[in-house]
């Protein structure tokens, strides 16, 4: 299942983007290749969910451009899929119901067994019926991904998914989507705050400056996958793990010096 063929290269080109006064984004350029999961990482208010949206063709940037495979992204696009921290599910639909939402308000006949095989992927199958609110916070976004993916997306952006869920169900979800992506290979895009989030996800982690956001760093991230609880506990995921806080942290905490010496 799923569609492995599916090319989307996205590029980002001296993208910039300014709320009046403040700049969010200024000269921030990178590549993503097709069927690679990529971690955008860095401080608070650094530009992450400006850059991610105007990935999704939900915001406009002031300067620069973004490219799918070649063609700006202007608008809502139908290979872009999103995901939310707030699964925003419809409180008075059902869970199956929510997933269809999206294909009544685009008038698209949904492929059923390709949204079964989903809803099994996730653990969600017998709960088709239930109501959000008689769903865990974790079955919520689960959901929401059954959603984002059942479109068939060829890019999957992904907003500080899992950034509301305990450690254990955000540990679970990580591997979910790892899973997913096994499957896939959705090229997805993938904000957090969580280094060891980006580094159990990625293929590549880009650490952006303070605001006004640009590329700061890029790491690849080459573990093997899946990425066992071995690897994770391991050195390299350590060292790396090490330089991308002293890039988001810098001189200025005393944490990393001290680990240093
Ligand atoms: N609609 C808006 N109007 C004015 N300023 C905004 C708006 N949206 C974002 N900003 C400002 O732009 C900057 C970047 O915001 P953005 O939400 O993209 O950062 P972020 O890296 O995702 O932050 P966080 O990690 O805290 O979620 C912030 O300083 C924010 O205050």
């Amino acid at each position: 299942m799923g569609d492995a063929t599916m090319q989307a290269k996205l590029s980002i080109r001296s993208a910039g983007k300014h709320y009046g006064a403040v700049a969010a984004l200024q000269g921030c350029s990178f590549d993503i290749a097709p069927n690679t999961i990529v971690s955008i990482v860095g401080p608070s208010g650094c530009g992450k969910t400006t850059l991610l949206w105007s990935m999704s063709g939900l915001h406009h940037l002031s300067e620069g451009e973004i490219l799918l495979d070649g063609s700006p992204i202007t608008q809502p696009h139908p290979d872009i899929g999103l995901v939310f921290q707030d699964a925003n599910l419809l409180p008075w639909r059902n869970l199956i119901d929510n997933i269809l939402f999206p294909f009544e308000i685009k008038g698209l006949k949904p492929d059923r067994d390709w949204i079964n095989h989903l809803l099994e992927r996730v653990k969600l199958k017998g709960f088709e019926k239930n109501f959000p609110r008689e769903l865990s916070g974790g079955m919520q976004q689960r959901a929401s991904i059954v959603r984002a993916l059942s479109l068939r997306p060829s890019v999957l952006l992904m907003d500080e998914p899992f950034g509301a869920l305990d450690a254990f169900t955000r540990e679970e979800m990580n591997r979910l989507v790892e899973e997913i992506w096994l499957e896939t290979h959705t090229t997805i895009v993938f904000i957090t705050h969580s280094i060891e989030e980006a580094l159990f996800l990625s293929d590549r982690v880009i650490v952006l400056t303070p605001r006004p956001g640009r590329v700061k760093n890029d790491y690849p991230v080459p573990f093997p996958r899946p990425r066992t609880m071995e690897i994770m506990a391991g050195k390299d995921v350590y060292d790396l793990t090490y330089r991308i806080k002293a890039d988001i942290y810098g001189q200025h905490d005393d944490r990393l010096t001290a680990a240093a010496e």
